[in-house]
């Protein structure tokens, strides 16, 4: 097993999972750990326990672990944490640093209250020898014990699952690959679990540059570590923080009887002929996370569902309940639907869209059972003006 360094003396010890079920959305992830080796050894977060060995088998590759001194715990999330009980009986570390809801958290988790302890808050510093620490708390980004570690001498920046992607690959640097693997991994993991926090996310990006503390690598607990261009991850969490967006149309659908699938058809017909980009995602196909990931940077959601019992279709009812919880903000939406006699399925979608605030381009499209020619005629002039709506919207940066 080869070493895989950040710099001398840096390691990645992680563990590589590709045994992720599919409801997850993605296909694998890492679960990244970093070993600093310096007068004080020091080990910067866990992995998941059921991938232990393979962290394991990397320290003991470069350091005998009961050599370690410190433990760094950057993010409780099980995924980091879980291996931390065998953790800290093999290592029997002298400190263990981590935020005050870290230890809450830890303690909440693991029910020890004896491990050693050392709470940090935002400018703590800690010698490690030849190099320092400096701990920046990121609160509730995207949990209430996250922080990040910043290794002063050479630039890196431990941070936890801020900038991370849930993919799992053989290599570990941005600079091995296409730089669009990791920001979309990045895109797909800022879009379902970060969006909601995009005004904290600001926040803390306007600190982190006043800080001007020279990033020269970003270190994040999954997926590729950003060696060559932190400035790429920093650019786009930027965008995305702003629900920056270009003009682009989501169709987002289900149907029983494939009418408000051929709705949904001629719908996107419209939009295409007044040359606005549209794709059109079936909830049978499509997996949520992966919906969310497009609609991070598209203006406009269309979503369409029959009316069941007197509601909308179990799918597109995850769906709303899930996009809701996202809250994203500067967008422009619309409902459509294929019902038999009530029809409150476009309803439903119209109370999200105005519960998220987002723009509604008028009360919806509804049609009764099967539409005839004359109707999906009507669907592609709705098409029609929700492209003419869309290139008339320009919200700008969204406000905090
Ligand atoms: C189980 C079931 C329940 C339904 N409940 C309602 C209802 O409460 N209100 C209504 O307007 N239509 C209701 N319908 C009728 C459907 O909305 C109608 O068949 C519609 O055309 C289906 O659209 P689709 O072809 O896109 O699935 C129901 C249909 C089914 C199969």
């Amino acid at each position: 097993m080869n070493d895989i360094k950040l710099a001398k003396g840096i390691y990645w010890v992680g563990a590589v999972d590709h045994d992720i079920p599919p409801s997850s959305g993605y296909a694998g992830t890492s679960y990244n750990a970093y070993l600093i080796v310096d007068e004080k050894v020091t080990l910067v977060d866990g992995v998941k326990y059921s991938h232990r060995d393979q962290f394991w088998n990397r320290i003991r590759n470069i350091i005998d672990p009961v050599k370690i001194d410190y433990m760094i715990v950057n993010h409780v999330e099980p995924d980091h944490s879980s291996s931390l009980p065998e953790i800290i009986s093999t290592i029997k570390p002298e400190k263990i640093f981590c935020s005050a809801a870290g230890k809450d958290a830890i303690i909440a988790h693991f029910h020890d209250e004896s491990w050693p302890f050392e709470v940090v808050k935002s400018g703590d510093e800690i010698s490690l020898g030849a190099r320092t620490i400096h701990f920046i708390m990121t609160r509730m980004l995207h949990w209430p014990d996250s922080m990040f570690s910043y290794l002063k001498k050479d630039g890196i920046l431990f941070s936890n699952d801020a900038f991370g992607q849930h993919i799992a690959s053989d290599e570990r640097f941005d600079d091995e690959v296409d730089i669009a693997i990791p920001l979309k991994g990045a895109k797909f993991f800022y879009a379902n679990n970060l969006n909601l926090l995009s005004p904290l996310i600001k926040k803390t990006l306007r600190a982190l540059e006043a800080m001007n503390l020279g990033i020269r690598m970003i270190a994040p607990d999954h997926g590729y570590i950003w060696r060559s261009h932190p400035e790429k991850i920093l650019e786009a969490y930027a965008e995305w923080s702003c629900q920056k967006h270009s003009k682009e149309v989501l169709i987002v659908y289900d149907t029983k009887w494939k009418s408000t699938e051929l709705m949904a058809n001629a719908i996107a017909q419209g939009i295409e002929e007044k040359n606005v980009p549209v794709k059109i995602c079936s909830l049978k196909t499509w997996h949520r996370g992966a919906i969310m990931e497009e609609f991070l940077t598209a203006s406009t959601i269309v979503m369409g569902s029959p009316t069941i019992n007197n509601g909308v279709i179990p799918s597109m009812a995850a769906f709303l309940h899930y996009i809701k919880g996202l809250k994203p903000k500067n967008k422009l939406g619309a409902g459509f639907g294929s019902y038999g006699w009530g029809g409150e399925g476009v309803r439903q979608i119209n109370s999200t869209l105005d519960d998220l605030k987002i723009k509604r381009v008028d009360d919806g499209l509804r049609i009764k059972f099967v539409p005839d020619e004359a109707q999906l005629q009507a669907c592609v002039e709705y098409g029609h003006k929700i492209a003419e709506a869309t290139l008339a919207f320009n919200p700008g940066c969204a406000k905090d």
